[in-house]
């Protein structure tokens, strides 16, 4: 690993905010701000069960996982047309910006939407605008996974990859969500092979709340190139082992894994046992409207609570760039920026 120079403590929080970075792991319905949830349920003539702002923000106390999804799933309800689905984009892409997110692989899913009535094609015409509204307007690329909702069939899953497949140039790759325990990954074997032949990248959560075995399937059986959260990893050396030696990312999100109480502190999170161990974690904000911060604020938080250095903030900012699905020369580029911020940085 490069050794950097080294920067004091008091200048980590500056040092944290400018690095440039990726960010992999964020499910853009969890980016949903309440104020702009009540902005669209009112030009959709829709009525939110909460009062306002504030009552909303009360609810977001949670247990666990599914827990968390009962209200995130509320929320979608107000997501109507392809300009909602555009705005919401766009309100995640400039806070992402100005977090010095250079590229971000947006998490969606259509079977949400398409439950509420919803089609596929209004969901990802609306991100994908935003995204290429991004590039030139910000300066920042993203590209779209489309996440299959594991609480449901395969076969569920095989419609929502057939209705999205008219858009595969608009798709960076598929990956597994929601309630994660008692749906192991092996469940989609089949799906994510058929996304495997039509040319997408594969990731899933798996190792969030779910055992070290979840983490075993989703790399064996689905043959991902990620683990999305994967801390329950720890607990089973052997893939540890292999996590490391096949240098498999794994999305860390820390923020989310304390909301979810996955953790019961921040200071007691694995994330600096998983850069020790040699993993290649990064740190990501999951759905940020509701865990209490993007993703500088998952770097401040977390370096506080653990006491990471500026050494660490190289390596998970270096892991974010060689864990994304971008090519090897943008990959470089991003690694020389990076590299030049911290000759520079006093
Ligand atoms: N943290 C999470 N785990 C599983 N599914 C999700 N969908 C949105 N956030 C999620
Ligand atoms: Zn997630």
């Amino acid at each position: 690993m490069n050794t950097v120079k080294p920067i004091p403590a008091h200048r980590l929080p500056d040092l944290l905010k400018r690095l440039p970075k990726a960010e992999l792991h964020m499910h853009i319905e969890g980016s949903l701000e309440p104020e702009l949830m009540f902005a669209l349920a009112a030009r959709n003539g829709l009525s939110l069960p909460y009062a306002d702002v504030a009552a909303l923000k009360k609810a977001y106390v949670f247990g666990n996982l599914q827990e968390f999804l009962d209200v995130y799933h509320a929320g979608t309800q107000v997501l109507r047309t392809e300009q909602d689905f555009y705005d919401m984009t766009w309100a995640y892409l400039e806070r992402a910006a100005a977090d010095h997110v250079v590229h971000t692989e947006i998490f969606f899913d259509t079977q949400t939407h398409t439950g509420h009535g919803v089609d596929t094609d209004t969901v990802i015409n609306g991100l994908h605008r935003a995204c290429v509204d991004a590039r030139s307007q910000l300066g920042i690329s993203a590209g779209l996974i489309l996440c299959f909702l594991r609480h449901l069939s395969q076969a569920e899953a095989f419609e929502a990859l057939e209705q999205a497949t008219p858009h595969l140039d608009k798709l960076l790759g598929v990956g597994l969500a929601s309630s994660e325990l008692g749906h192991p990954p092996e469940k989609f074997t089949e799906v994510f092979a058929k996304a495997r032949q039509l040319g997408l990248r594969l990731v899933a959560h798996a190792g969030e709340e779910g055992p070290p075995a979840y983490i075993w399937s989703a790399l064996d059986a689905l043959k991902v190139e990620r683990i999305d959260h994967g801390v329950q990893a720890l607990k089973d050396p052997a893939l540890v082992a292999r996590l490391v030696r096949e240098q498999i990312p794994l999305t860390v999100c820390p923020l989310s894994n304390l909301k979810l109480c996955v953790f019961p502190t921040l200071a007691q999170h694995n994330l600096g046992a998983m850069l020790q161990a040699g993993l290649v974690a990064t740190v990501n904000s999951d759905d940020p409207a509701y865990f209490g911060g993007y993703i500088n604020e998952n770097f401040t938080q977390t370096f506080a609570a653990l006491g990471l250095s500026s050494q660490h903030a190289y390596q998970l900012a270096s892991n974010s760039f060689e864990a994304s699905f971008i090519d090897a020369s943008a990959k470089q580029a991003y690694q020389d920026r990076l590299a030049e911020l911290f000759e520079t940085f006093e």
